[in-house]
């Protein structure tokens, strides 16, 4: 059985796919994993996931870069991101937020569930996450979903992955490097180039050692 290597965007794991001679495709079997490249957002992730995930694989790994809350981790940092969150999936309540769970139509949370022993994945600090359509870029709206959510990192994906393998009852990871801190927007300070060297890096060795 093989690996579903899942990212957003092909420069996140162009290293890796170099390293590997993995053509720029968005869907590319390999003898030992394949290579699912799906789009930035949720939708888009959840699509591309329903036409290729299948009990053929053994574990899918969510690969890519994500921000952080935390200004105590180093940009560049590779993360477990071992649960994350649909945000904002739920209903305004004047000022408070009512999730879907309060809702009652289902569920925000959902965690990378695997039985791995693998050094490389047990030397990641494991963080919880959560996953938006819009990147946090004020400071009102940072401070309100810290409170919300208390999340470390933020991506536009993860939780999208998990909830398909939750449905699909299949193992999966998220690591993902940071690049930038949750901030009111500057471009100028993201570091995506360290990210991607850094989470390839992971990538290479953990595909290599399994
Ligand atoms: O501009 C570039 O060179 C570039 C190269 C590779 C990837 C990108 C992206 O912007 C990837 C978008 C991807 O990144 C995740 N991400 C990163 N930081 C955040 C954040 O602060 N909040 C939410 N998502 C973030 C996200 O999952 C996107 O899919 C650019």
């Amino acid at each position: 059985m093989k690996i579903l290597l899942v990212a957003a965007t092909w420069p996140e794991i162009a290293p890796l796919a170099a390293h590997f001679q993995v053509p720029e495709k968005d869907f590319v079997k390999t003898e030992h994993f394949d290579l699912l490249v799906t789009g930035v957002g949720m939708t888009a992730t959840a699509y591309a996931l329903g036409k290729h995930l299948s009990s053929n694989y053994k574990l899918v790994l969510n690969l890519g870069i994500a921000g952080s809350f935390d200004r105590s981790i180093p940009l560049g940092t590779v993360l477990n991101i071992s649960s994350d969150e649909f945000a904002e999936l739920g209903a305004e309540n004047r000022a408070e937020f009512l999730s879907i769970d309060e809702l009652g139509f289902g569920r925000a949370g959902y965690t990378a569930v695997n039985n791995l022993l693998h050094e490389d994945v047990n030397k990641l600090q494991k963080v919880k996450g959560i996953t938006v359509n819009r990147v946090h870029g004020d400071a009102a709206s940072i401070e309100r979903i810290i409170a919300q959510c208390n999340p470390v990192t933020e991506s536009m994906e993860g939780a999208a992955v998990l909830y398909c393998c939750h449905e699909a009852a299949l193992p999966c990871l998220q690591i993902r490097a940071i690049s930038n801190y949750i901030e009111p927007r500057n471009r100028e300070n993201w570091q995506i180039g360290l990210a991607i060297k850094n989470l390839n890096e992971w990538a290479i060795g953990f595909l290599t050692n399994t």
